[in-house]
């Protein structure tokens, strides 16, 4: 599907998608528990491929009517498989189910889409030797499709902490259920950090201690996963609210504004961008006991921003800094090279078709925003979610029609992302 834009202006109010990030905690959580309802799920294509994972170990996941997940677990204890499991898009899917995959007493394959199949999984395979289990890549070159042998009992591992931190996530809900616990060493800084955050959060959550160390993280072994009541309620994803926040700070109408609800604070570091929006200029009031945020949109102007600890920010910023008066910075950026595409390239090349400069560097982006209007242009979405949403946050104020090519892979975390649009009042074609 493609869909074409026409420059329109935003009124109303718009729902957060529950993270993405959180769901995808929980359902494998629920996974590693016996019985859990997980309330308020985000039911997209990524998090389905690690309900589908959590059903190969020996669990079921069934969505009822009120959006719920009944997750029937595997306690602990997954079985070998009896398929390859598809992790599709999902990096985190990957990752944590890997190390889940290390767990059962026999041999997993895990393989996604071609985007997936790119994207660097050497260090885990690493640490899953390291921990006497067996991991390797069939083309040995650190990518999937994956082979990975367990049982794993056990113990201490070194992993870099700049290439992904779902890596030590994985070592981490996996590590409570070995024997001995995981000590995970980090060999270099850690980037990505606040997710590693809301893992100990979820764990936390259900009743699995797991802390930070002098040099890195550990979990000890012989724990149980399992929430007080059964339940667990994933809250709104910051990542996902990025969207209707930057739509409401460059596109808002005259005089009104976008309210989004369900914006409720918690350990996410991509709530950063309420600040960033703030930073550059836009009209922005947080209510966070209310869980609401409105935004009415102001001339913009271009900031320097890390995204060292936000890196699924960085095409928001992109266009925001396109939209700007002057140059917006984004950097300590390399890591989201490392995404469903290099988004670092692929947004400098996508709004340089839209009449946007741009330079790039290994570790950063630097947006030359000015005053003349975007063109409208045909921009390609690269089966990136955030890369199509961010584009077509462009195209409500570029001159003309801005068609984004392949835009159905929104799904990956935003499904009903083109209906909040038109909700807001967009003028949007599909074909
Ligand atoms: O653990 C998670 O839920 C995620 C961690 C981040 O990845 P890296 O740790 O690979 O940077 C982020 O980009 C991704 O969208 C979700
Ligand atoms: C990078 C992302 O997710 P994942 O790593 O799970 O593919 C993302 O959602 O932007």
């Amino acid at each position: 599907m493609n869909v074409t834009i026409t420059p329109s202006s935003l009124e109303g109010e718009a729902r957060a998608p529950p993270s993405k990030s959180y769901t995808h905690r929980a359902i494998l959580a629920a996974g590693y528990a016996s019985e859990t309802t997980v309330r308020d799920a985000l039911w997209s294509a990524d998090t389905q491929a690690t309900a589908r994972a959590v059903e190969l170990f020996g669990g079921s996941v069934e969505r009822r009517a009120d959006a719920s997940l009944a997750v029937e677990g595997f306690d602990g204890r997954p079985s070998v498989p009896a398929d390859v499991i598809d992790c599709d898009n999902s990096g985190t899917t990957m990752r944590l189910v890997t190390a889940a995959a290390a767990l059962a007493d026999g041999t997993s394959v895990l393989t996604g889409d071609e985007s997936l199949r790119s994207r660097p999984q050497g260090p885990l395979l690493e640490a899953v030797g390291d921990l006497d289990g067996e991991a390797f890549s069939t083309r040995d070159n650190g990518q999937a499709p994956l082979v990975v042998t367990g049982p794993i009992s056990g113990g201490e591992v070194a992993i870099p902490g700049d290439v992904s931190s779902q890596y030590i996530t994985a070592l981490l809900m996996a590590g409570a259920v070995t024997e001995e616990g995981v000590d995970v060493v980090l060999e270099t800084e850690l980037k990505s950090a606040p997710y590693v955050d809301i893992t100990l959060e979820v764990l936390a959550d259900f009743g699995v201690e797991a802390r930070k160390t002098g040099d890195g993280f550990s979990v000890e072994g012989g724990q149980s996963y399992g929430t007080t009541n059964g339940e667990y309620a994933v809250p709104g994803d910051f990542s996902s609210i990025s969207y209707p926040l930057a739509a409401g700070a460059i596109a808002a109408a005259d005089g009104g504004s976008v309210r989004i609800t369900g914006a409720n604070p918690s350990a996410q570091g991509d709530t950063a961008i309420v600040d960033i929006v703030d930073r550059m200029g836009a009209d922005v009031t947080w209510d966070r006991d209310a869980g609401t945020i409105d935004v009415s949109s102001a001339p913009l102007s271009g900031i320097e921003v890390d995204v060292e600890d936000t890196p699924d920010l960085l095409p928001t910023i992109a266009t925001l800094g396109a939209v700007a008066d002057g140059d917006t910075r984004i950097t300590n950026a390399e890591h989201v090279r490392y995404k469903e595409t290099d988004r670092v390239s692929a947004m400098a090349e996508e709004l340089g078709k839209m009449g946007v400069e741009t330079t790039e560097e290994r570790d950063s982006l630097t947006v030359h925003g000015s005053d003349s209007t975007l063109s409208g242009a045909t921009v390609r979405g690269r089966h990136d979610h955030r890369i199509i949403m961010s584009l077509a946050l462009a195209g409500l104020v570029a001159e003309g029609e801005t068609t984004v090519e392949g835009a159905d892979h929104v799904d990956v975390s935003f499904p009903g992302f083109f209906e909040m649009l038109e909700d807001l009042g967009v003028a949007l074609e599909r074909t």
